[in-house]
């Protein structure tokens, strides 16, 4: 469902790095409101780089054109670093597949987590170990004096995914984009830390987009999911049942069904995908 005014509004994004003859990214448009929005694609499709050109993280050697990217209605392209430094970590979010790389390696978690706190309210420190005990309360840790002592290499990474959202929870950002937030984790804590991104982004109206190889995954949680092949987004689905596109039923048919045990692994067939991206 779509607020008034668009969270996100991208049209014609293209991304290339350096000489690259094919774009990385290429003549991609997206609008996305308060909702979940999954991308999916084969490794190398571009489904990083989409991201991180929101954020405005990708290298010098990125040369990222666009017609409109406008985040909350105000051009993203034109801004300054310095704007955009602004905006990272507060309006807008980047949660990586490996979260003990976005913490800072020299703060214990508590500290890191109550000087989150401090940078959106004016509060005393004490309050702030207060609040921040409270949002790794809700972010369901259960030792949580024992870990606000910890650092960040002496968490294991779904408990680093709670810590990111946790920082979230006291920064609410409008934008919430997960790379990969849950495969580096054991299956046993992926459900946990997809609910607890479900609740942040329901609580604040945001939106998230949510990038993942996992086809299955991404349809079961997000109200819509962007295919991406080749830099191209060459199918936009609400439900799995609705793919036509031959890359999209190979993406499905590779990820394995919980529900049907699988006997044979299927390969993609480059030529039928080929033939049919350019049909399109
Ligand atoms: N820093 C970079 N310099 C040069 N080329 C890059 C850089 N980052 C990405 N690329 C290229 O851009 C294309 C898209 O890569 P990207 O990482 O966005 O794909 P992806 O779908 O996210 O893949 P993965 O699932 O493996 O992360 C690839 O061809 C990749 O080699």
């Amino acid at each position: 469902m779509l607020v008034d005014q668009p969270i996100l509004q991208i049209r014609d994004l293209s991304v290339r790095f350096g000489r690259a003859k094919i774009p990385a990214v290429n003549g991609v448009s997206l609008t996305v409101g308060a909702e979940r929005v999954g991308i999916v694609g084969e490794s190398g499709s571009g489904k990083s780089t989409l991201g991180r050109a929101v954020m405005r993280l990708l290298p010098p050697a990125a040369r990222i054109e666009a017609a409109t990217m406008d985040f909350e209605g105000a051009p993203l392209l034109t801004r300054s670093e310095k704007a955009m430094r602004g905006l990272r970590g507060n309006r807008m979010a980047l949660i990586m597949q490996d979260p003990r790389y976005s913490l800072n390696p020299v703060l214990t978690v508590g500290k890191q987590v109550a000087e989150a706190a401090t940078l959106h309210q004016k509060i005393s420190r004490k309050d702030a170990y207060a609040l921040a005990a409270d949002m790794l309360g809700r972010v369901r840790i259960a030792d949580i004096e024992r870990t606000m002592a910890l650092y960040p290499h002496q968490i294991s990474g779904g408990m680093g995914q709670r810590v990111m959202i946790a920082m979230m929870l006291l920064s609410k950002p409008r934008l919430v984009i997960a790379d990969e937030p849950t495969s580096a984790l054991d299956v046993s804590v992926r459900g946990d830390v997809l609910r607890l991104l479900d609740e942040l982004v329901r609580e604040n109206a945001s939106a998230l987009l949510l990038i993942s190889h996992d086809i299955r995954m991404v349809a079961a949680f997000c109200e819509r999911v962007l295919v991406m092949y080749q830099g191209r987004v060459v199918e936009t689905l609400t439900k799995l049942e609705d793919a036509a596109h031959p890359y999209t039923r190979g993406l499905i048919a590779a990820m394995p069904d919980p529900k049907r045990p699988v006997s044979r692994l299927q390969v993609l067939d480059r030529r039928a995908i080929n033939e049919a991206g350019s049909a399109l």
